[in-house]
This record gives structure tokens, sequence and C-alpha cells, in this order.
């Protein structure tokens, strides 16, 4: 393969639900893809405005020609019937990104072919919004110019890091594949805590979400790390340090946490097993 930078050209995503959809609807937005292709046999609600908008085409089986990318976003499950059809789509100088948890880059090879190039990658549902994180791992046939590529195609979908070793990705989707389930469900506990505690379900839930969202903004805009924020909430003896005292305590979140991303790291790598 030569050394000139290679664009992302044609683009064929296959499974255009949450995940999926959330990439190619950024993509299609930034004009990061030449042209993105989707098969599903019915795409989820992210994508079908786009679809009907023009900027993506889509058809429910594998079109008969060969794509500059070919990216895997259906379930782990569904990957033994859904890769076959594949092959055909795959050439020498295919890329292939597969962001589905647990399917290792051997499986993905022994159906597309030994000297493919595989890039796992681990994106969360912000990228629907540009403010996911994707974190990544590169098969034995990529090269620095196949990385780029696959980092700059990702990158619409927020910032990018790579991990050494595959087994890494386990950890990657456990802690922020996964990640923005447990956030949210903090904003649901938060809520629901609220409202036990005599607020409305509807006032609750708008201070929880908008409490999580400001809280995650400054995380991302200060230069201060998280328990520096924190602390500048926490007034000696005052009402967080009650709270705090509660989540910090035996048995608060950071053994439960632990717990939760040990579970998704087991889960990862039972799915990887088929
Ligand atoms: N959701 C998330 O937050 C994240 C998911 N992932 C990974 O992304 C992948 C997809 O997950 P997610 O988007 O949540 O799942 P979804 O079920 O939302 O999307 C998968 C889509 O693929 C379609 N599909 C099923 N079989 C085929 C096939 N043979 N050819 C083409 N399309 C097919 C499904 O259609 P139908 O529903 O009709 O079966 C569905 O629309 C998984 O591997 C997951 O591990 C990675 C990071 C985060
Ligand atoms: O729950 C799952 O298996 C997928 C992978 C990361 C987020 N969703």
């Amino acid at each position: 393969m030569s050394d000139k930078p290679r664009t992302a050209g044609r683009v064929l995503l296959l499974g255009g639900g949450n995940m999926g959809g959330a990439m190619a609807r950024g993509w299609a937005e930034q004009g990061s893809a030449g042209a993105i292709h989707v098969v599903d046999p019915q795409p989820g609600e992210a994508l079908r405005a786009s679809i009907e908008a023009g900027r993506l085409t889509h058809s429910t089986a594998v079109p008969d020609e060969r794509f500059d990318v070919v990216v895997l976003a259906v379930k782990p499950q569904t990957m033994a019937t859904a890769l076959p059809p594949v092959r055909a789509a795959v050439g020498p100088q295919t890329i292939v990104i597969s962001v589905a948890a647990g399917t290792t880059t051997k499986t993905i090879a022994d159906h597309l072919g030994d000297g493919v190039a595989i890039v796992r990658a681990m994106p969360n549902t912000p990228a629907l919004i540009g403010r996911g994180i994707t974190g990544c791992f590169a098969g034995e046939n990529v090269s620095q110019q196949v990385r780029d590529l696959a980092e700059s195609l990702l990158s619409a979908c927020g910032p990018v890091v790579w991990v050494a070793k595959e087994a890494d990705i386990d950890v990657v989707t456990a802690v922020s594949g996964s990640g923005p389930a447990y956030v949210f469900l903090l904003a649901e506990t938060l809520a629901a805590a609220g409202e036990a505690a005599g607020l409305t379900p509807e006032l609750a839930m708008t201070l929880a979400r908008h409490t999580v969202a400001g809280a995650g903004e400054l995380m991302v805009r200060s230069e201060d790390a998280p328990a520096v924020l924190r602390r500048n909430v926490t007034s000696p003896n005052g009402t967080t340090q009650a709270a705090l005292d509660v989540l910090m305590g035996e048995g608060g979140l950071a053994p439960l946490m632990r717990r939760a991303v040990e579970a998704a790291k087991r889960r990862a790598a039972e799915l990887s097993e088929g």
C-alpha cells in the first residue's frame, strides 16, 4: 500500500441501529465519509431522516460491489450470519472497522479473510451529537495509513484513543462503551431520590438531568480533575459532605462501580467466545 493519504471513500455500514445510526448520522452531517451506504432490514430512527433526506443510501441486503471502508455495527450474536454476505464487499484495500462488543479480530478475519485490515472500535452513543469517545485496537494488517484513516472517520464522533492489546477493548467497552448507561442511571436514581424526598417527578427529573449534564460539561471544559471539582462543591461539614459520606462509605459507589465494570468486562469476554 502506498503512503499517499487515503480518504474514507465509499463506506458500507452494516447495521443502522442505535450505534451504527449514531455514527452514520454524525458522518453524514459532517461530511466525514465520501458516501455512506447502510445495510439494515429496518434502520433505526436516527438514520431514517438522513436516508429520507438523501444523505445516505440504504438497502436490506449487502450490495454486490466493493467498498473502501466496511463498518460492522450489528449485535455480536448476529455476526455469524451477518458476516458471510459482507465478504463480497471486501477487497484487498478495504478497511474493516468493527464496533461490536466482544467480536475478536480473529472471528472477523475467519469470515472476511486473513489479510484484511481490521480495526476494532468501541464508540459510545453520545456520538450522535459528536460528543462520544472511541477506543480502538489495530489488528495485525493495519498500517499507519489505515489507522489514520480509521481515526479520521471515527473522530467525527468525538476523541479517539488507541489501546495496544486487543483484550483492553473489553475494558474500554466496560468503561466508556457501556458508560453512558451508568450516567443515565445516575440521573434516573437521583431523580427518584428527589421524588422520594418530596419533589414532583417532573421537577426531580429536571433537576437531575440538568445537574448531570452541567456537571459533565464542566468536567469537559475545566482543567481541574473530577476530584477537585467534587471538592469545590463540598463545604466542610455541609450537605454534600453528608451525602458523600454515604456514597464514599463502605459499600458505596467505588466498590459498586468496580463490580459493575468487572461484570461488563466479563460479559465482553464471554461474547468473544460466541
Ligand atoms: N448501543 C451502544 O451504546 C453501543 C453498541 N456497540 C456495538 O454496536 C453493535 C450494534 O449495537 P446497537 O446499535 O446497540 O444494536 P441495534 O440492535 O440497535 O442495531 C443493530 C442493527 O443491525 C440490524 N441487523 C441485524 N442483522 C443484520 C444483518 N444481517 N445485516 C444488517 N443489519 C442487521 C438490526 O436490525 P433488527 O433490529 O431488525 O435485527 C439493527 O437495526 C453491537 O455489536 C454493540 O456491541 C458499541 C458501542 C456502544
Ligand atoms: O451493551 C452492549 O453490549 C453494547 C456494548 C457497549 C454498549 N452497548
